[in-house]
């Protein structure tokens, strides 16, 4: 039994005024006007001035690296790291080694997350057995498995085969689950290394063009819309997919198959939103993520999809990987950069300062749309008395500089080294306990 928290003056979704927020037993019990000195006997006072309340944060697309590469994070570093970024649920890719590909890999993820308990750790399941897009992973084994897993993919390389994609969506479908999709055409992106475009042309990168991704999109909502599945687009890095999501969910119920069924969801990374390759014109492997950093334009048209609900969501596709396999000539490097502590001041750097979100639509792309998606009945739910007590307070006036070598991930490979953020998390909730304050993890 945890004790009760009293938190001080805080303004749920930064409006109104101040109040205080009662948790006791995993739950809200009492807000504002409510609290009284009794009810509030004996509890933890966390203050919270001038602090804005949100529901904790859900990333549906996190690399935690264990098993296999325990020396770039592993299930309790990347946990600490979220729940120092505000999160209270992530969702940690399968492509880990072993591939989470059966029961007993996602269960040992499953429960280690538990074990560490600073944040709800859902394995993803992957789609196809060692990632190989060859022959569907054992779907059902891993959903009726303690774990639990509803959410499939083959993250880090792309389902290409579209018959294997197709089965995928109907076994996930009658198992209630969805296929997450890292959209990439291989045939499209043999020895890519840059988006393909006039900063890589000048560089001498090969090309990894936009129509690599679009095309899989395009193909995949057919697809999904053909036989009433639900698909999540992973990491939309392009103005061109936006579009393409755009025009699927304004297709009419009922042109095609089971359409009506289907549910076609999308996430975008801070990174996407922020940088450009013009920063790749360093040669810092840093910079090196798949899909690649794009266009001005494309993270333009990125920040307005999201706005719009083009985009439902931010995922920060958190992908630590070792000094050896990032300080190193540029196609050697491994693609991929940390997300998960910096993810809430990139989205108030680019949706928040320019207006296109408020605290909010904060709420929405950070909990409320991802813990729709993923299905979890206890995250993103609305402050309220009787609710599940899953917050984060954040400072909105705050700036901090990042220090890759100060992230709880034991990589440090963040691409915002040495820049000023706005905006800090200063406490996470997690079933009414708290799991950071101060910049500091408390288990
Ligand atoms: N995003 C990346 O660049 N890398 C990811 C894989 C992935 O998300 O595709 C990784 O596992 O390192
Ligand atoms: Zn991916
Ligand atoms: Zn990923």
């Amino acid at each position: 039994m945890t004790s009760p928290l009293l938190i001080k003056g805080a303004r749920p979704y930064g409006e109104g005024a101040p109040i205080d927020l009662l948790v006791r037993d995993g739950v809200v019990a009492a807000m504002g006007a409510d609290v009284s000195a009794a009810d509030a006997t004996g509890a933890e006072v966390l203050a919270a001035d001038g602090l804005v309340a949100l529901p904790g944060f859900v990333d549906l697309h996190t690399h935690l690296r264990e098993p296999g590469r325990e020396d770039t994070e592993t299930i309790a570093t990347g946990s600490a790291a979220a729940a120092l970024g505000g999160y209270t649920a992530v969702f940690a890719m399968a492509n880990t080694d072993p591939v989470a590909d059966n029961a007993v890999v996602v269960e040992h993820v499953w429960r280690r997350g538990r074990e560490v308990g600073l944040v709800d750790v859902h394995p993803v399941g992957a789609v196809t057995v060692g990632l190989r897009g060859e022959k569907l992973a054992e779907l059902g084994t891993m959903a009726r498995s303690a774990a639990g897993v509803r959410m499939f993919s083959d993250d880090g390389l792309c389902v290409f085969d579209p018959l294997i994609m197709r089965r995928a969506l109907e076994y996930t479908r009658a198992l209630g689950g969805v296929v997450a999709q890292h959209a990439e055409e291989p045939r499209l992106t043999v020895g890519a290394q840059a988006h393909e475009g006039e900063v890589a042309a000048r560089l001498g990168l090969t090309g990894w063009p936009a129509v690599a991704e679009e095309s899989i999109v395009a193909r995949d909502c057919l697809l999904a819309q053909h036989v009433g599945a639900r698909l999540h687009v992973c990491h939309v890095s392009t103005a061109g997919t936006a579009d393409v999501l755009r025009w699927a969910r304004n297709r009419p119920a009922g042109v095609a198959g089971r359409m009506a069924e289907a549910v076609v969801s999308a996430e975008v990374t801070p990174h996407h939103l922020l940088l450009t390759d013009e920063r790749l014109t360093d040669y810092d492997p840093v910079n090196k993520v798949n899909p690649p950093l794009r266009t001005g334009g494309d993270a333009e048209a990125l920040r307005r999809a999201l706005a719009e609900g083009v985009i439902d969501c931010v995922a920060t596709d958190h992908a630590p990987h070792a000094v050896q396999d990032k300080d190193c000539e540029w196609a050697a490097a491994r693609p991929g950069m940390l997300g998960l502590q910096t993810a809430l001041s990139i989205v108030v750097r680019t949706m928040v300062e320019t207006g296109l979100l408020d605290w909010r639509g904060v709420a929405r792309v950070m909990s409320e749309r991802p813990a729709e998606i993923a299905g979890l009945p206890d995250q993103g739910r609305p402050i309220a008395v009787g609710e599940p007590a899953n917050l984060v307070l954040v400072d909105p006036d705050a700036r901090w500089t990042v220090r890759g070598a100060e992230l709880a991930s034991i990589a440090a490979n963040t691409p915002y080294e040495g820049m000023e953020l706005p905006a800090r998390v200063v406490g996470t909730v997690f079933h009414g306990r708290p799991t950071s304050w101060d910049g500091k993890v408390r288990h």
